[in-house]
């Protein structure tokens, strides 16, 4: 394999994807930080709204495994890292390039601006794989060349635009995934088909979206609880896509506190929303592929007899990236449009 740009790119593509929704409202980003011309320090990104960002994670482990030390080991909070970084680097970032997913934000929002504090640390090299759009947080890649840095954008331009999708889909409007699990032969009934920890997974994906979208057979059928019990998360609000009025309030969802489920067959509602999820089968899917932007199947390594797609169903995807929970295969589609 080629040892180059497109090579450590790769990799800070690759660890954002594991954080891949799980940073709404903020895009998902990866960083890589290379010493010399192959020494990889770190594999970073950004985890979670709020915390840091890609840039920051990269180069405090990058630091730290030259310079192993507590105090900077127990930082989480953004801006006491870059202050630790800023008054220790001691030119160390000078001969490193960085990799990072998403041009570097120009501004301070909820934790201070990445392209200042490279522009501070010096490294030798920044490459981007893609320009930040946000009026707010452009234009980090002129920051940096203004401070002589040498900038480099677009290595992995069509994987970076990927993985930004969501993020620019809930920006500029709604962005609608469908989950399905599955087993190898793509049955999808019969109740728990994925593992513990895809479950885990799944609780997580609930407690960070804006709707919960379930067909009335679904409810009808299962009985679902419809929470983020898995993870301690919050309950998501909830759509049951139905033609009737009527469902049986028994039914686990219907009970949790403080959360509001609405019954209605008005899709438009989905707009009212930035980040949707749909829970279902093939049926709705086939029913709802209009409106979906991604296809999200997780794939339990078993063959069962089942329900499968049995009626009309057509719609072609394109495998935008596939990743392992444990010893499950979470593989990401997007719609194409015919
Ligand atoms: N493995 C997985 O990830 C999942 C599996 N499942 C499984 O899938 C199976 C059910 O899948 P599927 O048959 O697709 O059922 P769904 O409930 O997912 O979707 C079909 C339902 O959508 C509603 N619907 C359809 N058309 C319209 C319309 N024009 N207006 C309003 N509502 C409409 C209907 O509700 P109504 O009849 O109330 O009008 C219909 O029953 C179950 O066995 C379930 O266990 C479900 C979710 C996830
Ligand atoms: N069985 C199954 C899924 N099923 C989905 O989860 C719903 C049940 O949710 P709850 O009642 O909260 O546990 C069910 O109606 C269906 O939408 N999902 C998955 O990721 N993996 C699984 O193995």
């Amino acid at each position: 394999m080629k040892i180059d740009d497109k090579f450590f790119m790769k990799l800070a593509i690759n660890e954002a994807w594991k954080y891949q929704f799980l940073t709404y409202p903020n895009p998902s980003v990866g960083c890589v930080v290379v010493k010399g011309d192959s020494e990889i320090l770190s594999i970073e990104a950004h985890k979670e709204a709020g915390k840091a960002h890609a840039e920051v994670n990269a180069l405090k482990q990058a630091f730290l495994k030259y310079h192993p030390n507590d105090v900077l080991k127990t930082l989480s909070n953004s801006f006491e890292i870059h202050e630790y970084l800023i008054k220790h680097h001691n030119d160390f970032f000078n001969d490193c390039t960085i990799y990072v997913t998403l041009e570097p934000c120009n501004h301070v929002g909820k934790t201070p601006s990445c392209a200042n504090l490279l522009k501070q640390l010096k490294p030798k090299r920044v490459v981007i794989a893609h320009k930040d759009m946000n009026n707010q947080a452009k234009d980090g890649q002129k920051t940096l060349e203004e401070a002589s840095i040498e900038c480099e954008v677009g290595c992995m331009k069509k994987e970076a635009y990927d993985l930004l999708y969501p993020f620019l889909k809930w920006n500029s409007g709604t962005f609608i995934f469908y989950k399905m699990a599955q087993t190898l032969n793509g049955t999808i009934d019969g109740g728990k088909i994925s593992s513990n920890q895809t479950l885990a997974y799944v609780h997580t994906l609930r407690d960070r979206i804006d709707l919960l979208v379930i067909g009335g057979n679904t409810v009808r059928t299962d009985r679902p609880t419809l929470d983020a019990r898995y993870v301690v998360g919050t309950a998501p609000e909830v759509l049951i896509y139905s033609q009737k009025t009527i469902f049986d309030t028994q039914i686990p969802l219907f009970k949790i506190p403080n959360r509001k489920v609405t019954i209605s067959d008005d899709l438009f509602k989905l707009l009212d929303y930035k980040f949707v999820m749909i829970e279902g089968g093939y049926t709705l899917l086939e029913k709802l592929k209009e409106k979906i932007d991604f296809l999200i199947l997780l794939v339990t390594p078993k063959i069962r007899n089942g329900l499968n797609a049995q009626n009309m169903i057509d719609i072609d995807f394109e495998i935008i990236h596939e990743n392992f929970i444990g010893k499950e295969k979470i593989i990401y589609l997007r719609r194409k449009v015919k």
